[in-house]
């Protein structure tokens, strides 16, 4: 073609700063704003560093699957590099055998199936903890959250500033400190150790095989403690925030649109069944709740321009040259959003899911929360997993009412663009036990 050979097209630079102007606040919605003028794959120039931005199902797959031999190293950025990070973290080396030794572990040994099925037990027991916690509080402390609220607009408060009746059989949580149970099991577990003195390398793979690998695994993987120290804290860092802001926003999708939470309970009631608690074995029978999960994922991917990759050499994608070191984003959120894959693109609509095969898994390059490839999140398996259960769980145990925007269609929807993509305001609820 007559573009072979050129560089991508992209928006016009400033001195030094490049397009850094360009990207403002929310820099996964000002790039897709670009890639409508310049194309699903464009070039930017952010300060000295050269950056692809790919924005369409097509070239994502170009990029994360055919060309991915020279595409999957990471570019490092600074904050990173200076805590030496770089040379021991999953998320960060380049591909090669210290990278290839730790994605080994967690693929065997930490997220495998049959692993995880052997552990279910521990983390229903901690989704039960947590439904119980919830229920207690429901009825033992009032939710301080909705007091306070109710005080400063005191549309609840009675005469007098007396609470009225039945407050104190409610409970607000405020999900922005969301309790995620990843973090929680690890937590736990690390805090019986350091009570018995401090926290060692070999604790911390303790740790990890507590909650997911076996006995094996240390010696099979003989990884040297700082490798180990590293793994844990990737782990640790890379699946918290990610699944916790996912479950917020889901619950606020849902309480946005109360007639899909009502389909989603009444699939609970009918498949688990009132009074039984949800088991991770259920999820396949809850095409509902899976199709909720796939659509959260959809409009809210918790990394939106997943991690960014590097260019080990110059790549021809669609008839243009990425070169040899570039920053590679894939705006996975523009890719959730788009039009032309996706009717009604921007609404909620779960049943778009229903009888049709497209999962979050990598295979389907429309939806790419997790990335895809051979970088694809490890972690997936277990996400996915504690996403269903959580979300499954409070919806089955719990009537949810919205602690302060009192009518749905107002529900604040604005995004923080961070470590992970949060809501900007925090979310009230207010859980009933049922
Ligand atoms: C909803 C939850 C999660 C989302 C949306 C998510 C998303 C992502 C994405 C987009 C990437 C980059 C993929 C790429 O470059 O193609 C990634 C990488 C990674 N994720 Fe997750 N993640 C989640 C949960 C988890 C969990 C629970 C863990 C571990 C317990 C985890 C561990 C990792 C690690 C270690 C990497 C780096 C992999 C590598 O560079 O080889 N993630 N994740």
């Amino acid at each position: 073609t007559t573009c072979r050979g050129k560089l991508p097209p992209g928006p016009a630079r400033l001195p030094i700063i490049g397009n850094l102007h360009n990207l403002g606040s929310q820099p996964h919605r000002s790039l897709a704003d670009l890639a409508k003028i310049h194309g699903p794959l464009m070039i930017l120039k952010l300060g000295q560093v050269t950056t692809i931005v790919a924005s369409s199902p097509a070239v994502a797959k170009e990029i994360l699957q055919k060309q991915d031999q020279l595409l999957s190293d990471r570019q490092v950025v600074l904050a990173v590099r200076a805590l030496d990070h770089h040379q021991f973290s999953a998320a960060w080396l380049p591909v090669g055998s210290k990278w290839r030794n730790l994605r080994k572990i967690s693929n065997s040994h930490l997220f495998a199936t049959q692993k995880l099925d052997s552990n279910e037990e521990l983390r229903r027991e901690k989704v039960q903890e947590l439904m119980e916690d919830v229920r207690r509080n429901a009825s033992e402390r009032p939710g301080e959250a909705v007091l306070e609220r109710c005080v400063e607009d005191d549309v609840l408060v009675g005469p007098g500033g007396r609470r009225p009746e039945g407050i104190q059989r409610r409970m607000t949580i405020h999900f922005g400190k969301v309790f995620d149970m990843f973090g929680k099991v690890i937590d736990e577990r690390l805090r019986q150790r350091e009570s018995e003195g401090y926290v060692s390398a070999n604790d911390m793979l303790d740790t990890l095989l507590d909650i997911g690998a076996d006995q094996n695994t240390r010696e099979e993987t003989a990884m040297d403690p700082l490798c180990i120290n590293h793994l844990f804290l990737d782990l640790f860092l890379a699946g918290t925030d990610t699944t916790s802001s996912t479950l917020v926003w889901a619950m606020a999708e849902l309480l946005r649109n109360p007639d899909v939470l009502a389909k989603a309970k009444k699939e609970l009631d009918q498949i688990v069944g009132k009074g039984n608690h949800l088991r991770e074995s259920d999820i396949h029978r809850l095409p509902y709740l899976q199709s909720i999960i796939k659509e959260t994922l959809r409009l809210h991917p918790a990394v939106p321009l997943l991690i960014p990759r590097k260019a080990r050499a110059d790549v021809e994608i669609c008839g243009f040259i990425v070169p040899k070191d570039a920053q590679i984003l894939v705006n996975a959120w523009a890719i959730g959003r788009d039009p032309s894959t996706w009717d009604d693109a921007n609404s909620f609509v779960p049943e778009r899911f229903l009888g049709s095969e497209v999962d979050a898994k990598g295979n389907y390059f429309e939806l790419i929360p997790f990335g895809a490839g051979r970088r694809i999140c490890p972690g997936l398996p277990l996400a996915t997993r504690m996403l269903h259960m959580m979300l499954g769980s409070f919806v089955h145990s719990f009537d949810w009412k919205l602690g302060d925007e009192i009518v749905p269609e107002m529900l604040d929807m604005e995004e923080k663009f961070g470590i992970s993509l949060e809501r900007a305001k925090p979310l009230f609820v207010v859980m009933t036990p049922r």
